[in-house]
């Protein structure tokens, strides 16, 4: 990565890097990515890892666990993750700063501006952030639930230029590596799609989470926000060699060209939507573009308890995905407008209060 224009990069770590037998940390793996990390730091390229092992690192100290509980995973998390900060630690002569997220924090747009600002600070200060899940306490609903789509999350909060995701295969094969010894590796790809999907299956070891769909995930939204991602064999020191020479040693998701407003990438692929807007099947936001056209009278059904400001689902009857938006109505209110069987008033009413989605809050979909 010599005179690399890049500025900052997210390292994503798995499990197997970590604690390969689940008998706790161990540095034989970490060795390569920290000097890859300290050589980073040194070109004056900023450095944020998001490192997961908790559960792996904590393992040994649950006997006869062959397929742990949740509430027995939690324990493990907690116990794992100092295991882990530990383990970084020693490998550093730089001071580090722990932050542990949830999906909870991540989707609530203040506390995720205070994380970006977190981030910067650290940063700033000369600290190297580590993230992981906060495992230990979270329930399902509000859990990213992999590292993959959170190191992807976390690159876009940080405005990074490049995320690297370290596995235990040398990257994307067009099947399961695992499963088929004739697989082959893919070593660009410009576009994500069903094809690509398709290729990808979940994971075979005990400790990683999500597999290679995950990754596919991650990439995506890490590349409409304009951020080149590289998945590569963590395993592997000559990757990070590669790496830093400029080469690509895995596979390599080519950025948007245009990426998508920070406001508008954040809430399609890290906010959550509170509620659905059911509307008419001949009407079609991707092709004309222009939200304000969502009057009550294309609206079908309002589903969910939202309020105004909130993140909203807009989808025809038949499922497919429209939009997701900023409601300029609450669901109480949108019910009551739609249920009017007066068109004029519902009219009259929209024109004094402005438009229900406005065109600046509006992240159209793409369907896969
Ligand atoms: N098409 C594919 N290409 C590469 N690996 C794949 C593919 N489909 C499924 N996998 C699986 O994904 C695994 C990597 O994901 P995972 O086990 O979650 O690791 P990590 O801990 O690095 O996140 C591979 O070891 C492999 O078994
Ligand atoms: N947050 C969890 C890891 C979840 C996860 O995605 O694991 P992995 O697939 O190994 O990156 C932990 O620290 O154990």
């Amino acid at each position: 990565m010599t005179d690399s224009p890049r500025k900052r990069i997210v390292v994503k770590v798995g499990s197997a890097l970590i604690a390969p037998h689940k008998q706790g940390c161990s540095s034989h793996y970490l060795l390569g990515i920290a000097q890859f990390i300290t050589y980073c730091r040194i070109q004056g390229i900023q450095v944020v890892l998001v490192s997961s092992g908790s559960v792996a690192a904590g393992w040994h100290h649950f006997e006869g666990q062959a397929q742990p509980s949740v509430t027995v995973k939690k324990a493990m998390a907690a116990a794992g993750q100092a295991d882990m900060m530990a383990t970084w630690n020693k490998l550093f002569d730089f001071p580090t700063a722990q932050l542990l997220l949830t999906h909870g924090d991540l989707r609530n747009r203040e506390r995720y501006i205070s994380i970006r600002d977190t981030i910067f600070s650290l940063l700033e200060h000369g600290l190297m952030p580590i993230i992981n899940e906060n495992d230990a306490v979270t329930a399902d609903k509000l859990k990213v639930g992999d590292n993959d789509n959170l190191s992807a999350m976390v690159a876009a909060a940080a405005d990074a230029d490049t995320l690297v995701i370290c596995s235990d295969v040398d990257g994307l094969y067009d099947q399961n590596p695992h499963e088929h010894p004739n697989a082959k590796l893919i070593k660009q790809v410009t576009e994500i799609n069903a094809d690509i999907y398709a290729m990808a299956g979940g994971a075979s070891s005990d400790v990683g989470t999500g597999g290679m769909r995950t990754k596919i995930q991650a990439a995506e939204k890490a590349i409409s926000h304009g951020i080149e991602t590289f998945i590569i064999n963590g395993f592997n020191a000559d990757s990070f060699s590669q790496l830093l020479k400029g080469q690509n040693p895995g596979t390599l998701f080519t950025p948007y060209e245009k990426p998508m407003q920070e406001h508008l990438h954040w809430m399609t692929h890290t906010s959550q939507a509170q509620g659905e807007v059911i509307v008419e099947d001949d009407f079609d936001l991707a092709l004309d573009q222009h939200s304000e056209q969502l009057t009550s009278d294309d609206v079908v059904e309002v589903k969910g308890d939202f309020s105004v400001g909130d993140t909203i689902l807009v989808r025809k009857g038949d499922g497919t995905k429209l939009a997701k938006a900023k409601s300029n109505y609450s669901s109480c209110l949108l019910s009551f407008i739609t249920e009017q069987d007066d068109q004029a008033f519902a009219s009259e009413f929209q024109q004094k209060t402005g438009p229900i989605i406005s065109d600046k809050n509006i992240a159209i979909l793409k369907s896969i």
